[in-house]
């Protein structure tokens, strides 16, 4: 199944273009990396695949759907059920505990909580003792993996990670992409991870590279 269709993509702000893509395509399965320096529209270009911003040109499409062709409600719907984002900044509620957090993803994207799933995710990613801890109490590398586990929870068909080696040493980093990959595998998730870190090359199965537009 074809989760990701990307053609002739283009966004700009005012006059400004600041994106352009002819193609991307991931089928279900695919790993790929995003790779571009900084300010070459590779956070634009995440959010014109979650449907946060709608293409001046061209189009997007998940799971064959294209996100423009849904009203706001509609989308957001959309992207709660068939997309997991781990964003650069982790965004874990810092009043819920763990799993609670884990469980509000569930509900949020209309899946029956499951808090026996939800623990299992946990245990896979080494953080399972820290269930109900707040995410205050967790080292950086440990919020990082229950950002994953939270991405992951719904089984979403699509996973998005937004620099998730930029503030990691390269063990660390090789090990966060690797869990990424893994954890993705595991519930059938096709994965692109976007960054400007040129350490991950050759780190996934597939690599693009984003250049500013001219
Ligand atoms: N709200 C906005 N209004 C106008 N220009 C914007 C806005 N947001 C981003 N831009 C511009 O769009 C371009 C692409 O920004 P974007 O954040 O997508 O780049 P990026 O590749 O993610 O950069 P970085 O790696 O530094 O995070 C940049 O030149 C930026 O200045």
């Amino acid at each position: 199944m074809t989760v990701l269709q990307i053609d002739n993509l283009g966004f700009s702000y005012g006059q400004r273009t600041v994106l352009r893509l002819d193609t991307l395509t991931l089928n279900e399965g695919d790993t790929c990396a995003v790779i571009g320096p900084s300010g070459c529209g590779k956070t634009t270009l995440l959010h014109l695949i979650a449907g946060l911003l709608q293409p001046a040109q061209g189009s997007v499409a998940v799971c064959g759907q294209r996100l423009d062709a849904l009203d706001a409600s509609a989308r957001d719907r959309f992207r709660g059920h068939h997309l997991g984002i781990v964003f650069q900044r982790l965004h874990l509620l810092p009043a819920l505990d763990v799993l609670e957090n884990l469980l509000l993803a569930q509900r949020l994207a209309r899946v029956s909580p499951d808090a026996k799933d939800a623990r299992r995710l946990l245990d896979a990613l080494g953080v399972g003792e820290f269930a109900r801890a707040r995410p205050a109490q967790l080292s950086q590398g440990q919020a990082q993996r229950v950002a994953i586990a939270r991405a992951l929870v719904h089984r979403p068909a699509l996973l998005l990670a937004d620099e998730p080696t930029s503030s990691l040493d390269d063990d660390n980093a090789e090990r966060a992409i690797d869990l990424l990959q893994d954890q993705a595998r595991a519930v059938g998730a096709a994965l692109l991870v976007v960054t400007h870190d040129r350490r991950i090359r050759g780190w996934l199965a597939r690599e693009v590279q984003l250049e500013p537009p001219a």
